[in-house]
């Protein structure tokens, strides 16, 4: 077996979008010879940076990604359900703070990222699919645990996320993802033959799987290998 090819994937849990391609990139880790890196960073200061908008704030785009997330939440088998008021929850309350938290759980975690995986996808379960804040410490809390850590090491990062080294932790991933031309999540970077190819959007993934010479089997590859074995 060839070398893994390392794929950096940048996101943020405000992006209903980068949720799809998390839980893809997620599925995929096992299917294809890759070596996942999971980069949260602040989708708020790329826009900013990059000098982007929210796509949300074209009133006929808001219409059309509505239509397209119901859509997407079903293909790609993720209980996505917009927030009551999705303006208040991703532009007022925004997800600074949770992105924060993340990054350090991200400091603490050693051996992998899987306690990053699934702490990100309880705050994403909160904000897109459960209409509940991802701002308050006690929001947090809720999400950690249900993501498996224990009471004291919950204690222990909320404490650690508003200290200036994990600020400056997710500002400089942030500034990663715009270095690599980020101007929206999500954002994959494939590293491949030592060039780093970037994509945008959970919507080029075939594009992405043949330029890494692996196979798009969908976004459920479990599900495709049982219904083609039904052949
Ligand atoms: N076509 C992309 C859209 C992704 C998208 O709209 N991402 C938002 C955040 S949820 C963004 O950053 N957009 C920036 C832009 O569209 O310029 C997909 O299907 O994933």
């Amino acid at each position: 077996m060839t070398s893994k090819k390392v794929i950096e994937l940048f996101y943020d849990v405000v992006s209903p979008y980068s949720w799809l391609a998390f839980e893809v990139m997620c599925r995929y880790r096992t299917v294809w010879n890759i070596d996942l890196k999971l980069r949260p960073a602040f989708l708020g200061g790329v826009m900013q940076g990059s000098g982007n908008k929210p796509p949300g704030l074209v009133p006929n785009k808001f219409l059309w990604m509505n239509h397209d997330l119901a859509r997407l939440a079903v293909y790609f088998n993720v209980p996505l359900r917009p927030p009551s008021d999705p303006a208040e929850a991703m532009f007022r309350k925004g997800s600074l703070n949770a992105m924060r938290f993340i990054k350090a759980v991200q400091e603490k975690e050693t051996g992998g990222d899987q306690q990053v995986e699934k702490v990100s996808r309880e705050l994403w379960r909160r904000i897109w699919s459960e209409d509940k804040d991802i701002t308050e410490p006690a929001s947090l809390a809720e999400a950690a645990q249900k993501a498996g850590l224990g009471r004291s090491e919950i204690e222990e990062l909320q404490k650690l996320c508003t200290t200036p080294e994990i600020k400056d932790k997710l500002k400089s991933s942030t500034q990663d993802a715009l270095e690599y031309g980020a101007f929206g999540f999500p954002m994959m970077v494939c590293h491949i033959n030592g060039k780093a190819k970037m994509f945008f959007g959970s919507d080029r993934f075939e594009v992405m799987a043949h330029c890494l010479g692996e196979k798009w089997l969908g976004p459920q590859p479990a599900h495709h290998e049982r219904s083609s074995a039904k052949l």
